[in-house]
């Protein structure tokens, strides 16, 4: 299916323990599809497998993930497109607000002028104007989560995958950071994997539950 991501005949194994089994799975554009399942079932690890950097000396994984049709299984992580988003925004420190940002951009956008155009119109997407020049500390726990989104979204990703990225939030922001990226995602028809222990997070997002 154009744009989505795909998994084929995918297994996971730790030791004797098998934590995936031949999944199959086709998340379409802007779609979330939800991963759940208990404490040490191999979510992460899925994840990881999907992104690319499953510990191959740890696990012994099978399988394909497809991107937009391209198999990119084979694909270091940096090259298959695909975005991560934690549960930690994992902001840099030391860089501001918009150089966080400018950070997700792809290093062929040369033009100063338009990495600059191009991180405004990200803040101002997320409801950070004028943040630019802060330090990623001074901003709340919603701010900061909308600032990783963007940085994410910044990197030019062909699918999405999320591990627990509204935990860290209370209940009201959660709900309301959830429904914005969900919205991101369907706008930019991103297929996304969302890896959550809320059984809210899943009914929002409407798609196919993966339990492990
Ligand atoms: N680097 C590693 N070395 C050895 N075992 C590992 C490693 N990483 C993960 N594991 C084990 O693999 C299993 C799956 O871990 P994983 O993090 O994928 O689970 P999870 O479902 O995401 O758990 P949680 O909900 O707690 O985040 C667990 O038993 C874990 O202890």
């Amino acid at each position: 299916m154009r744009g989505a991501l795909a998994l084929r005949n995918v297994t996971i194994r730790l030791g004797v323990t098998t934590l995936v089994t031949a999944l199959d799975l086709t998340v379409a554009p802007g779609d979330v599809a939800t991963v759940m399942g208990p404490s040490g079932s191999g979510k992460s690890s899925l994840l990881a497998f999907v992104a690319g950097f499953l510990d191959g000396g740890v696990f012994a994984a099978e399988g394909a993930v497809l991107v937009d049709g391209d198999n990119v299984s084979r694909l270091p992580p940096e090259r298959r497109r695909i975005g991560l988003l934690f549960q930690d925004d994992l902001l840099f420190p030391h860089l501001s607000v918009g150089g966080n940002l400018m950070f997700g951009l792809p290093a062929s956008i040369r033009d100063r002028t338009e990495r600059r155009r191009l991180v405004e119109a990200a803040l101002a997407d997320a409801g950070l104007d004028g943040f630019a020049d802060r330090d990623p500390a001074t901003l709340s726990g919603g701010q900061r989560a909308r600032a990783a989104l963007m940085r994410v979204l910044l990197s030019q990703p062909r699918a999405l995958l999320l591990d627990e990225p509204f935990s860290r939030l209370d209940a009201e922001l959660r709900g309301s950071f959830r429904t914005m990226v969900f919205d991101q995602a369907r706008r930019r028809g991103l297929p996304v994997l969302l890896v959550t222990h809320d059984p809210q997070d899943a009914e929002a997002a409407n798609g196919r539950v993966v339990m492990l």
